[in-house]
């Protein structure tokens, strides 16, 4: 292990010096930054490949990277119960070692002191750290006081098939990195200086597309091959921070420290491949009600064009048909319920049949989920036209408090408020 004085993006030179800063909408432009370098024709090989590696995410914010970040290539969930013994000043003193590290990753920077190695050479490459809060985690901390309402379980669902040593957790990190070995160096690096303060609970490892392997940006895709994401709330929308954020002025619902936070629900779901590959295309895409190729609806247009949930076809049919599944979680069909998705895609081996133990790590955000993932998945839970071919198989519901303030540390304003 090498003590390093010199950071990696002073070893990058100019190039990681000028990293590109992402914020909600950086992913075209960490796009653009990549297809020109490949269009690039020295064919030297020394010319840059991409400048991936140079995107960086700030640390500080009003609220955690990780929320509005464009979705990245490689992502980590791990969970962590505090050990026994363990309560609100080792709680407090693990936040600020994590918050000190998250910073100094996502800028492209080796941990302080020893560091493993593992990301030298890479930039930050769009690195976020994200921290929650479970419902335990006020129990063991002696601060039930200000535990959130919004963190009261979720319901049971009938179709739920959950894993409980693969579910819940005093404390929730979500990694995301467009490199697989920064995203994993920064796991490492947090589950070490866990020490002995919290033992890990599970982990699960996800991914989704390389940014620059399509021609121009694109929604993604899933391992249903279906484009996921198209109608997710929009930054620019006039509702988004209601709708996902916790308000930064108290308005009695939150505590305080909840100010700019948002809950995440995070759902294991295994899809079952082996079935839905069964399908025609056609049928595929009744299940949704979009077509596969471009994310349009079935009644036409192109991915963005509103669907026409009254248009009939053949034989006065719906087009869409009642229980597609885009039909039936639409904000318009449930009281106004809304959530940002943001999933990782997971693949962990064939089980003993051969069948693939492959799915989504679906998160979603939402500024309470009693108004976003809790009424959509009820409306689910009774039947619609995916459940048959996906199975929930473990379950989170975490806090996750706003952004730190510079020289602030996670969670700060609850652990010593
Ligand atoms: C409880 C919330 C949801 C779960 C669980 C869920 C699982 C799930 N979804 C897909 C694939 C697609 N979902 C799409 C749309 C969509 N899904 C939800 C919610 C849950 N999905 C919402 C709120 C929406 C948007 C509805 C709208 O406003 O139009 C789509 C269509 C494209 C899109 O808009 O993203 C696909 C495809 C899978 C494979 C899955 C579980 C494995
Ligand atoms: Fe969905």
């Amino acid at each position: 292990m090498a003590d390093h004085t010199i950071s990696r993006r002073r070893l990058l030179g100019t190039a990681g010096a000028t990293g590109l800063a992402l914020g909600a909408a950086g992913g075209a432009a960490g796009y653009a930054a990549a297809s020109s370098d490949s269009s690039d024709s020295t064919g030297g090989s020394r010319a840059a490949l991409t400048s991936l590696g140079t995107d960086e995410v700030m640390f500080h914010g009003k609220h955690q990277p990780g929320i509005t970040t464009p979705v990245q290539s490689r992502g980590h969930l791990i969970a962590f119960d505090l050990a026994p013994g363990a309560g609100r000043t080792e709680a407090a003193a693990l936040l600020r070692r994590w918050s000190t590290t998250a910073k100094r990753l996502m800028a492209g920077e080796p941990v302080a002191g020893a560091d493993t190695d593992i990301a030298l050479d890479a930039g930050p490459s769009a690195l976020t750290v994200t921290f929650g809060f479970g419902h335990g985690f006020f129990r063991r901390t002696g601060l039930e006081k200000q535990r959130p309402a919004a963190l009261d379980p979720l319901p049971d669902f009938s179709s739920d098939r959950l894993d409980k040593s693969r579910s819940g957790g005093d404390l929730w990190v979500q990694i995301g990195a467009n490199d697989p070995l920064v995203a994993f160096h920064a796991l490492r690096a947090l589950q070490r200086e866990a020490g002995a303060a919290a033992k890990v609970r599970w982990q699960m490892n996800g991914f989704n597309r390389s940014p620059g392997a399509t021609a121009r940006p694109m929604t993604a895709r899933n391992l249903m091959g279906q484009i996921d994401g198209t109608n997710n709330p929009k930054p620019s929308d006039d509702d988004f921070n209601k709708r996902i954020f916790v308000p930064e002025k108290a308005d009695g619902t939150d505590p305080a420290w909840m100010a700019g936070g948002s809950y995440a629900v995070v759902r294991r779901i295994r899809m079952l491949l082996d079935d839905w590959e069964k399908l025609a295309t056609k049928a595929q895409e009744d299940v949704i009600g979009r077509r596969k190729a471009d994310g349009a609806p079935l009644t036409g247009g192109t991915e963005t064009t509103e669907m026409k949930l009254e248009k009939t076809g053949a034989g006065g049919r719906l087009v869409v048909p009642l229980n597609a599944h885009a039909r039936i979680t639409r904000p318009d069909q449930n009281g106004g319920a809304a959530m940002l998705r943001r999933p990782f895609s997971y693949h962990a081996g064939f089980d003993a049949k051969g069948e693939p133990d492959a799915g989504l790590l679906f998160i979603c955000w939402q500024a309470d989920p009693l108004k976003g993932f809790v009424p959509v998945q009820r409306k689910l839970d009774r039947g619609d036209a995916l459940s048959e071919f996906i199975r929930h198989e473990a379950s989170g519901l975490f806090a996750v408090p706003g952004g730190a303030g510079s020289g602030e540390y996670v969670g700060q304003r609850l652990l010593e408020g």
